[in-house]
């Protein structure tokens, strides 16, 4: 039987990027259509070795295509996909690149540690079955039939498979889907220590606090581009201006009308209104000219200002140009 809480492997970390390095993932003017759909259109990117780095973009954008190009799954119409310097394919048989995939399927009717003793025997070097298994907290599944599995641990499942080869690059593809908070923690702090040693992560997510939270840099895609990357921080500076919020005395209280959406939205730098439970939420491209303003009415109290979150400054970078309002270049 397997030790499963084994102690990690002390390994020497890997060698850190100097000058005219290989970058671990070089995507450069990659484009795939399917039938009218431009999936990926003129998409660059780069991904230094001993990164952590987060893909995000809404539905469509792109995300999925570009890992599967990245692991050589598919054939770009253009542009050139490099892993580590090398064709993503042959850095995929060399054992560099573990992958979860969403549409991963487990092989049926086996028991967890079959899949995994299985899966080990095709890699040249793979990890020990233990320390797979205590990464990616299987223990208590190991004789549990991949069928009768939850979503969560299929999940796991599918984390321990993807570092089986002892991969220099993890590719992840939405991979907390399904877990609990308390699984989604403890994968991400597995998934720190994996990297510690200077492996590289690319994940993508639609998890905004996620990506913040894990990553050291996001690439925000949409329409099969990048349109924005950097920094949680950076990419909310990108939204010029701030959230204010404030609640309103209602008309009762005083002898005065309702305040309403049409007053708030006309106010100075107000770009949108927003009703947020009891409370009304401004973005203002300036909020000292509108908070000048709004301060003068009587009806206005408890009145809150806040940086732009993430959350605005990826509605405000994927909206479809037509709409989009308050981002800047
Ligand atoms: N095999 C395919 N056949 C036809 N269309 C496809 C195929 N794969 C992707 N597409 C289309 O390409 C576009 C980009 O899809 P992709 O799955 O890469 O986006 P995504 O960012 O991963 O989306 P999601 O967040 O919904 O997973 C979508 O419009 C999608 O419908």
């Amino acid at each position: 039987m397997l030790d499963t809480h084994p102690t990690p492997l002390a390994r020497p970390a890997r060698a850190t990027p100097g000058p005219g390095h290989v970058a671990a993932v070089q995507v450069t003017n990659l484009s795939k259509s399917y039938g009218a759909v431009r999936a990926v259109d003129g998409l660059t990117m780069r991904i230094e070795p001993g990164e952590i780095a987060a893909v995000l973009g809404p539905n469509g954008a792109g995300k999925s295509t570009a890992n599967e190009a990245i692991l050589g799954l598919l054939q770009p119409d253009a542009g050139s996909v490099e892993v580590f310097g090398l064709d993503p394919r042959a850095a995929v048989r060399a054992g560099r690149v573990g992958a979860m995939l969403q549409s991963g399927a487990l092989l049926a009717d086996a028991r967890v540690i079959d899949v995994l003793r299985l899966m080990a025997g095709l890699h040249a070097n793979p990890l020990p079955l233990a320390e797979v298994v205590g990464r990616a907290d299987l223990g208590a599944f190991l004789t549990t039939r991949t069928d009768r599995l939850s979503g969560g641990q299929a999940q796991r499942l599918r984390y321990a498979l993807a570092l089986l080869p002892d991969p220099d690059l993890l590719l992840l593809d939405e991979p907390t889907v399904g877990m609990d908070v308390e699984t989604r923690r403890g994968f991400w702090r597995s998934m720190r220590e994996f990297a510690a040693a200077g492996r590289t992560v690319l994940f993508a997510t639609h998890y905004l606090e996620e990506a913040d939270d894990v990553a050291d840099r996001i690439v925000v895609l949409a329409g099969g581009r990048v349109v924005a990357e950097g920094t949680g921080d950076e990419i909310r500076s990108r939204v010029a201006g701030r959230t204010i919020a404030l609640a309103a005395l209602d008309a009762t209280e005083l002898d005065a009308t309702v305040l309403d959406a049409t007053d708030l939205a006309r106010l100075p730098a107000v770009a949108a209104v927003e009703r947020v439970g009891s409370r009304w939420h401004l973005h203002s491209t300036d909020s000292d000219r509108t908070l000048r303003e709004l301060l003068r009415d009587e009806r206005v109290y408890d009145v809150e200002v806040t940086a732009a979150r993430l959350e605005d400054a990826f509605l405000a970078l994927t909206a479809p140009p037509d709409t989009q309002q308050g981002a800047t270049p």
